[in-house]
């Protein structure tokens, strides 16, 4: 047995463990404590204008982010950098402004580590810093960032972006100290996820500011900014940053320190980027497209188009050419995870071609950009800067081509001279001219799926043109939209109505993400409604025409949506010019040549063939059933003809007959002489047959008395006097192998045997006529009926069965 001594030696062990470590707890607290302090200190005496920015590691940072820094292989800070983060560890608001591709993610990022840091942040101190992106793409590509110089911090980070499951992601956002989201689906979190506790933020920090405060982000942001405590530090950043006083109010601004690294320079774009434009008719955009693509099948090209539906046709009819180079496309209107995986798989190309819209425009970072194309002209001189920065990116070399109108180049000029753009006029060489536009219409002619695809490009285009706000460079009449519908492969120029109103500038400004169906937590009524695919289809205007197989032609991962927003502003009138056009003038529809019309079942309706498949759809009763309507009742009487069962008449017309007592009188007689009317044919038949019994019965009698050959042998007599009652049973049906006489004799006119069903052997009919035989309930007469009560009876007999 252990003595107490022994008992209580390793108690008293135990104890003095525990007392050691809470000891190394509480002086590794007391460490880190004189070295935030240090830091601090370090930080509020370091003075940006005398002290040595060259390097990360002159900089007052803890030595996590400084370990990220240096693991990420960054060691000198660029210009942007060297400025804003002393002035943001100090505590300052800022305003940074800094062309494109010059550091302003690490910028923010480095002090919202710090500041974090330094404040000792918890998961359980709730949200500490908020980085808001305009774009999905964006959002994502600063996550990475994040995760990658502060992989030696141990706060929770997290992603909001929309397009994953509100509840999942609601779940796992409280326990987050930094979040990098886009506006519309955070502002959704702030509304309805209870968990998300961000009274306690500590920074905010808004990339590519301007796009953020401008009208399309308007009302998101400011609800955002509304849940957000008022003490907390605010940094903006833009390679074109606005200093409106209004924005800076919304946002709550405190004596903003703007840092403008490149204010002085000649340019606003990089140095290292060659800038060119060239002069070609609106209708030869895509010809020289392919030209350029052809002659540079060893570059990676970014290309720019005005809208969704440009990018679609411009790379269907691409992809079908082969030019030689992979092909991608990237629009908002594409599934998050389809977006995701485009962008990756074109960052990681060497030579390869994207065809985007001003989703990619601003802030992402795809390596190695040789050429950015501008196919069409950007809205302002911002988004030239933006979509020309994706390339010359950290002093990389870069070169950029914008394809221009002659009725933009004036005035397109004039606004990049502005705004310090280098640009120099280049002409296509004549041998690499190429001319697509028979492939392109043969293409469009063969494949309906293509040409809807064709006139949605060119509503779209024409559309873009009439929204832009900078009058002076986009001039819709100065178009020649013919040859622009010709150069996409259609037979003429779709007619488009434009709504009025200020809605459109609003719409024009929307991101992308805010029309669509994925992101409609901008919409909330939208999101509550749920559509089904079924739902969709037959929303859609042009249903017959938008097949399935031009859902697998875009590789539709699509949200209709978008696509729907775009028509609910526009009203597409088309004009008919047929030949056999009986179709009203109103029918607003165009009829290129060739096309027929086609009238609906029920007479009504024209439909309008334009496509052999629609032609083949049109004549299947099967398919045009949808177009019929519902079946009307109606009753057959005796004579087969089909009635309506009540037809009430109107009141005037009723009137117009007469009155009531007269059109009653007149029913009646009109009535009384039909019955006489069928009375007398009635009785001539009724007489007939009489007659026709008569001989035979006295044909039977003369064979019986040996007089005359043998005839059919009537078993029921008439009474000779008056109406026959049989009459009317004759016409009754009889069951199993009872007959009347009169039916009998009927049965001996007919042939014996039916004709043969092409399904029916002989063995059937034996089958048939045993069934009959060994089932059918045969009615015994016993005596032949004398009086009229006896046929009274047998006719009862019939009836019951
Ligand atoms: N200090 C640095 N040293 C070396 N490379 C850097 C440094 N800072 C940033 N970079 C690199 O420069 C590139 C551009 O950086 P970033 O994307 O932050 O530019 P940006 O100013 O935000 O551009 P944009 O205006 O287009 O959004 C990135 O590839 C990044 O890794």
């Amino acid at each position: 047995m252990p003595s107490r001594t022994d008992k209580r030696k390793p108690q008293a062990q135990q104890q003095r463990q525990q007392k050691e470590k809470q000891d190394a707890k509480s002086l590794k607290r007391k460490r880190e404590q004189v070295s935030l302090e240090q830091l601090q200190d370090a930080v509020d005496q370091f003075d940006p204008k005398t002290a040595d920015t060259t390097k990360f590691s002159s900089l007052p940072l803890s030595s996590p982010t400084a370990s990220g820094i240096e693991a990420s292989h960054f060691q000198t800070p660029t210009d942007i950098q060297a400025r804003a983060i002393p002035a943001a560890l100090k505590g300052r608001d800022i305003l940074g402004a800094a062309k494109t591709g010059s550091g302003k993610t690490i910028a923010f990022l480095v002090p919202v580590l710090e500041k974090l840091y330094r404040a000792r942040w918890t998961e359980y101190d709730g949200l500490g810093a908020l980085i808001i992106s305009p774009t999905r793409e964006l959002a994502v590509q600063t996550f990475q960032v994040l995760t990658k110089i502060g992989r030696f911090h141990s706060f929770s980070a997290g992603l909001v972006i929309g397009g994953k499951n509100l509840k999942d992601e609601a779940e796992r956002l409280g326990r987050m100290s930094i979040l990098v989201c886009t506006p519309g689906r955070m502002l959704q979190h702030l509304d309805s996820t209870s968990g998300l506790q961000v009274d306690n933020l500590q920074i905010l920090v808004l990339d590519e500011a301007d796009r953020i405060m401008d009208m399309g982000f308007k009302s998101a942001v400011d609800a955002l900014v509304e849940h957000l405590p008022k003490e907390r530090q605010t940094l903006l950043f833009s390679a074109t940053q606005s200093r409106k006083v209004s924005d800076l109010s919304r946002l709550s601004l405190k004596d903003p320190e703007y840092i403008a690294v490149h204010e002085s320079s000649a340019a606003s774009t990089p140095e290292s980027l060659q800038q060119h434009y060239l002069v070609t008719p609106l209708a030869s955009k895509l010809n020289t497209l392919y030209g350029f693509i052809k002659s540079n099948l060893k570059s990676k090209i970014l290309v720019f188009f005005s809208s969704g539906k440009q990018v679609r046709f411009a790379f269907e009819t691409m992809r079908h050419l082969r030019p030689g180079v992979p092909l991608y496309h990237l629009l908002g209107a594409q599934k998050q995870a389809q977006r995701l995986q485009i962008t990756a798989s074109y960052a990681a190309s060497k030579h390869a071609c994207l065809f985007a819209t001003d989703v990619v425009a601003r802030g992402v970072d795809f390596p190695s950009v040789d050429w950015v194309v501008q196919v069409d002209a950007p809205e302002d001189v911002d988004t030239y800067i933006h979509r020309v920065g994706r390339t010359a990116r950290f002093n990389k070399d870069g070169k950029a081509v914008l394809f221009l109108d002659s009725s933009e180049e004036e005035g397109m000029l004039k606004r990049l001279e502005s705004k310090k753009i280098p640009i120099k006029r280049v002409n296509v060489r004549e041998n690499k001219k190429q001319s697509i536009d028979e492939s392109v219409q043969n293409m469009v002619f063969k494949d309906p799926s293509l040409k809807y695809l064709a006139s949605k490009a060119f509503i779209s285009y024409v559309r873009s043109i009439h929204l832009q706000r900078d009058k002076e460079v986009f001039d819709l009449k100065k178009l020649d939209l013919e040859a622009y519908a010709a150069s996409l492969g259609l037979p003429g120029a779709p007619i488009i109505n434009f709504a009025k109103g200020e809605d459109i500038k609003k719409l024009k400004n929307m991101p992308h993400a805010a029309l669509s169906d994925s992101d409609s937590e901008f919409d909330p009524e939208k999101k509550r409604k749920v559509r089904t695919k079924v739902d969709k289809m037959f929303e859609r205007t042009n249903q017959d025409v938008l097949t399935d197989h031009y859902t697998k032609l875009i590789g539709d991962t699509t949200d209709k949506a978008a696509e729907d927003s775009e028509d609910d502003f526009l009203a597409v009138k088309r004009v008919i010019e047929g030949d056999d056009l009986d179709v009203a003038a109103d029918d607003q529809a165009v009829l290129p040549s060739g096309t027929k019309i086609i009238r609906g079942l029920g007479g009504e309706e024209p439909f309008i063939v334009d496509s052999k498949r629609r032609e083949k759809m049109l004549k299947s009763k099967k398919k045009m059933l949808k177009f019929k309507g519902k079946g009307d009742h109606i009753v057959f009487d005796d004579e087969g003809v089909a009635h309506h069962p009540y037809r009430i008449q109107d009141e005037e017309d009723f009137k117009r007959d007469g009155s009531a007592e007269a059109q009653r009188r007149k029913f009646v007689e009109d009535e009384a002489a039909r019955v006489k009317e069928a009375d007398v044919g009635d009785k001539a038949l009724v007489k007939e047959k009489r007659r026709e019994k008569k001989e035979k019965r006295k044909a039977r009698e003369a064979m019986e008395s040996g007089l005359a050959p043998a005839a059919a042998m009537p078993r029921l007599e008439a009474p000779e006097d008056g109406e026959d009652p049989l009459a009317f049973l004759a016409s009754l049906p009889v069951a199993g192998g009872a007959r009347s006489d009169v039916e009998e004799e009927d049965r001996e006119e007919r042939p014996r045997k039916k004709a043969k069903k092409w399904f029916e052997d002989d063995s059937a009919d034996e089958k048939k006529t045993k069934g009959k035989k060994g089932k059918g309930k045969v009615i015994e007469i016993a005596e032949q009926p004398d009086t009229l009560e006896d046929y009274e009876a047998l006719a009862a007999g019939l009836l019951d069965d």
